[in-house]
């Protein structure tokens, strides 16, 4: 009786697991039969030059461009031919690589614009200033005329509002100082520690990645050429797919 009435709490983490997963756009495929998972509360980095297919592969995954072979399962069920409301609904959060604020909109309003009503508001603010203070500071100031740093860290906050179990973060780092990566990495840190949130991270700051992620992969005109734990070994494998 005692074993029937403990409860066994379930990952909080989504469930990815992409199998043999191809597509593109028109006739061309940019995305060829990748294979990947990352499991509940795993934090994995999607790793690869310029033009490899990272981003496509994600915009895949969203159904934002459509998949022409494999399949794609969260948790289990398929989530192919989703609409990205659908998957918003099951936890998928999304920070994509382009600023993607509404510019003349403030920051409060940028980041509402996350939740389908302002009843959670309050609560997932909260959660978002725990991250990044400086939002709390400035509410009413336009996306518009935030740093570029600050903007991504505000596109960060708008994909954690909805608490996500799985997390599509596209090249965060790109462009920033190492004290705005920094900032960026423990907020990832603390959210993962927080929430159990699953993670697929696309980067090309290697130093980044590896400080954030379990696990590693490089995408390579669209197959995934190498992958691995982050270890010792790490560092010296991934630098050899993605160096010049
Ligand atoms: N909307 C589109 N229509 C046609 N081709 C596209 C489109 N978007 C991307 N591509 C092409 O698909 C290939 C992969 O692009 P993708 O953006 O997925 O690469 P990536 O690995 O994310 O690169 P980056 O690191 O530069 O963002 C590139 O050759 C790109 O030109």
């Amino acid at each position: 009786m005692a074993d029937a009435a403990r409860k066994v709490e379930a990952p909080a983490g989504g469930d990815l697991v992409l199998e043999g997963v191809t597509s593109g756009y028109g006739a061309v495929s940019v995305v060829k039969g990748v294979s990947l998972r990352v499991a509940p509360g795993e934090i994995v980095a999607l790793l690869g030059k310029n033009g490899m297919g990272k981003t496509t592969l994600l915009k895949t995954i969203l159904g934002m461009t459509p998949l022409s072979g494999g399949a794609i399962a969260v948790d289990g069920a398929s989530v192919a031919g989703l609409s990205p409301a659908k998957l918003v609904a099951l936890g998928v959060g999304y920070a994509p690589q382009e600023l993607a604020l509404f510019q003349d909109l403030s920051i409060r309003d940028n980041l509402r614009l996350a939740l389908s009503s302002d009843k959670r508001l309050p609560e997932a603010l909260e959660r978002v200033f725990g991250h990044f203070p400086f939002l709390a500071d400035r509410l009413s100031q336009h996306a518009g005329t935030l740093s570029g740093g600050e903007q991504k860290m505000l596109i960060l906050a708008r994909a954690l509002m909805l608490k996500p179990r799985l997390l599509l973060i596209d090249e965060i780092s790109e462009g920033l100082q190492p004290s705005v990566v920094d900032r960026i990495a423990t907020a990832l840190a603390h959210e993962r520690a927080a929430s159990g949130a699953s993670m697929l991270i696309v980067e090309q700051n290697l130093d980044f990645a590896l400080r954030v992620a379990d696990r590693w992969a490089v995408l390579k005109l669209g197959e995934i050429d190498d992958e691995g734990g982050v270890d010792e070994t790490a560092r010296s494998r991934a630098l050899a797919h993605l160096g010049v």
